[in-house]
């Protein structure tokens, strides 16, 4: 198996005796995208500037693309590019000239302009004034800043932070591309699990500094099968029925609710009702949607 990209052990972040991020065992695999989640103020923040030499870690340590981030911080740094709160720009310049200050510090050729232009879809904005450029196209003049360097790692904090839903939809279709078109492993932080669900691999929750969960979005997913809800002709006796043959069974607004079915359960469940001549009017699958799950891990809403 390859290192992973990001691996931290027991990072630790104090302020003034107070922890903002606690023990943090993060693992970021190649190639991946990786949803960091939580709510406001439990730590991402924190987190990702640690994670780019931008704050010092009270304890634990860093290893980025193999190596450790404290001794090889240049080196490592390199193959980084960043994208963290909003970035700033000289208003009365175009793209292509901000683009251009960036690219003489990092050295790399002018070709590179054009190109990451042109992965932002900005390269008819280019020769514009970036003043007069919207929030979203901010943005991904940022990603497109980020980029320039050709870095094995993308970390993008918030990207999508006050944009409106076509401006959300455009930098998840542009974040989405990255593994697969340009071989880069992504870290993208929201206190939204809406907004990174679709594009996300893996999702790291935390909530008060602490990861309270890291995991496949495929297997966060799974959690989301709650059971199954029956309209039935006669709902009282029904429910007598499956409960003395020991299923877990309520009765919620005239209707059965039935936890922790399997397929077969519920084909046993609604042929014994039938046999008994109950009427079965429907059959619902009932799930929790991600968000739910999402704000039961985070502490809040717990249902
Ligand atoms: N420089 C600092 N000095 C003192 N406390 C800080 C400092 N920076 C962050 N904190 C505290 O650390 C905690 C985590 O903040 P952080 O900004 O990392 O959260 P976040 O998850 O990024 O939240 P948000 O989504 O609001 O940006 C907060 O309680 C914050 O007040």
């Amino acid at each position: 198996m390859t290192e992973p990209v990001i691996q931290t052990k027991g990072l630790s972040k104090v302020y003034r005796g107070r922890a903002a991020v606690e023990a943090l065992d993060l693992h970021i695999a190649e190639g991946d995208i990786y949803g960091f989640l939580g709510p406001n103020g439990a730590g991402k923040t924190t987190t990702i500037r640690m994670l780019l030499g931008l704050i010092k870690p009270t304890r634990g340590s860093i290893r980025i693309l193999g190596k450790e981030l404290r001794k090889n911080k240049l080196q490592v740094l390199r193959q980084v590019g960043s994208l963290v709160e909003y970035p700033s720009y000289y208003g009365h310049l175009s793209a292509v000239q901000n683009l251009e200050a960036i690219r003489r510090i990092l050295d790399v050729p002018a070709i590179r302009i054009a190109e990451v232009l042109d992965i932002v879809s900005l390269t008819k904005e280019a020769r514009r004034p970036v003043r007069g450029f919207s929030l979203g196209m901010k943005q991904r003049l940022g990603i497109a800043a980020a980029l320039l360097g050709s870095p094995k790692l993308l970390i993008l904090d918030e990207p999508t932070n006050g944009l409106d839903p076509a401006g959300i939809q455009e930098i998840r279709e542009l974040i989405k591309d990255m593994p697969r078109q340009h071989g880069m492993t992504v870290l993208v932080s929201s206190h939204l699990l809406g907004e990174v669900e679709q594009m996300a691999g893996t999702v790291g929750i935390i909530r008060e500094g602490r990861m309270v969960y890291q995991d496949t979005i495929h297997n966060l997913r799974l959690q989301s099968a709650q059971g199954i809800r029956l309209s039935v002709s006669e709902p009282d006796k029904a429910l007598g029925i499956v409960q003395s043959v020991g299923w877990e069974c309520t009765l919620q607004e005239g209707m059965l609710h039935c936890a922790g079915v399997s397929d077969r359960d519920v084909a046993r469940l609604v042929r014994l009702l039938v046999e008994l001549d109950h009427d079965i009017y429907r059959v619902e699958e009932q799930r929790k949607s991600l968000e739910d799950i999402f704000m039961r891990i985070v502490g809040k809403g717990v249902s």
